[in-house]
């Protein structure tokens, strides 16, 4: 590992993983931490989130050969503008934000003269905040690095180095096929559980409680997924507007197809169709892309608590 020391702006569940991972991975390794929440701040220093915890962002980056900015996509800019000042010349900047191509730009705009190489570990949960975070939430788990057409191979290559000590498959893709590949994935499930969650609590004003007392397994695993933090989803969609839009239309004429086949009672269209899903849900799992793998074993703070395979 190239790296002699990294720094961590916002400790929050990807910051504080990252941290507690860097130090039980990489322990050849020092690691530095800043939060703009001064309890923040205090939490990591009483977890150890890292083994020093700065009250000011240049300080926090001082020496830092790596530079991980693990805030919300609409704070990277601005983050990145606080940790010019203590910026070695010869640091990586990098980030963990669920969207690319808008990163990217506020970054280069922030830090021109730095390299900037984009990443973003395909990991999480529905929680946040200092206490959430996890030494193996990268365990077997993608981490998808976007670099710039210029940024230096050697550098790209250790930024993946640090990622696979982490327990992370690397994939190298192109900013904007990231964005759209992410928001069929991500993004607009987030969005479908943010909605249906909201339209079963309106009707429950109608129902008296029922549809939330009597939700059954598919309705309490959008509920998960809908708790997710509010802040970080609000600037995922303001950031993947344009993937997002073009990926919800797609997604909207699927849906009208599937109401005409209800409408029509189209039983033969409904069961191909649900065939189809079936066997994705299986190749996912026989891939062993799923939490249910021998050497992966559920951490408490995983996901999903009742799926029976
Ligand atoms: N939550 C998840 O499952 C995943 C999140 N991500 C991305 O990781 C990033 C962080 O997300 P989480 O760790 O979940 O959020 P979080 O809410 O747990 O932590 C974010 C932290 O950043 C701090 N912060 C906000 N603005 C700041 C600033 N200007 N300077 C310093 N600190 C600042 C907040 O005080 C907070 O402690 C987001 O960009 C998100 O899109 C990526 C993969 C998974
Ligand atoms: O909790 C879940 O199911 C997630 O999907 C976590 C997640 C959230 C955002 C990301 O950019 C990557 C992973």
């Amino acid at each position: 590992m190239s790296f002699e020391k990294v720094a961590i702006i916002g400790l929050g569940l990807l910051g504080g993983s990252i941290g507690l991972a860097a130090q039980e991975h990489l322990p050849g390794i020092a690691t530095s931490g800043f939060d703009a929440d001064p309890k923040v701040r205090e939490r990591a220093r009483e977890r150890g989130l890292c083994a020093t915890i700065a009250d000011d962002p240049a300080e926090a980056v001082q020496g830092a050969d790596l530079v991980i900015l693990c805030v919300p996509v609409g704070a990277m800019g601005s983050a990145a503008e606080a940790i010019a000042p203590g910026l070695r010349p010869d640091a990586v900047i990098s980030d963990v934000g669920s969207s690319k191509q808008s990163i990217a730009a506020a970054l280069s705009a922030a830090l021109p003269d730095h390299v900037v190489i984009p990443a973003h570990p395909v990991a999480g949960t529905e929680q946040s905040g200092p206490d959430a975070g996890f030494a193996s939430l990268f365990h077997h788990r993608w981490c998808i690095i976007t670099p710039p057409e210029h940024a230096p191979q050697g550098k790209v290559d250790d930024l993946a180095e640090f990622w696979k000590a982490l327990g992370s498959t690397v994939e190298i893709m192109d900013a904007q096929h990231h964005d759209m590949v992410l928001a069929v994935t991500s993004h607009i499930p987030h969005l479908i559980a943010y909605t249906i969650v909201g339209t079963a609590s309106d009707l429950e004003e109608v129902t008296r409680g029922e549809v939330i007392k009597y939700s059954a397994g598919g309705f309490r695993d959008f509920t998960r997924i809908a708790a997710s933090d509010p802040t970080m989803w609000r600037d995922v969609f303001l950031n993947n507007k344009e993937a997002v839009l073009e990926m919800m239309d797609r997604f909207l004429t699927d849906l009208g197809m599937m109401r005409e086949a209800i409408r029509a009672g189209d039983g033969e269209m409904m069961f191909d169709q649900f065939s189809k899903t079936r066997a994705i849900r299986r190749r996912i799992i026989e891939q062993g892309q799923d939490d249910a793998r021998p050497d992966f074993g559920r951490h408490e703070h995983d996901p999903g608590d009742n799926e029976q395979e």
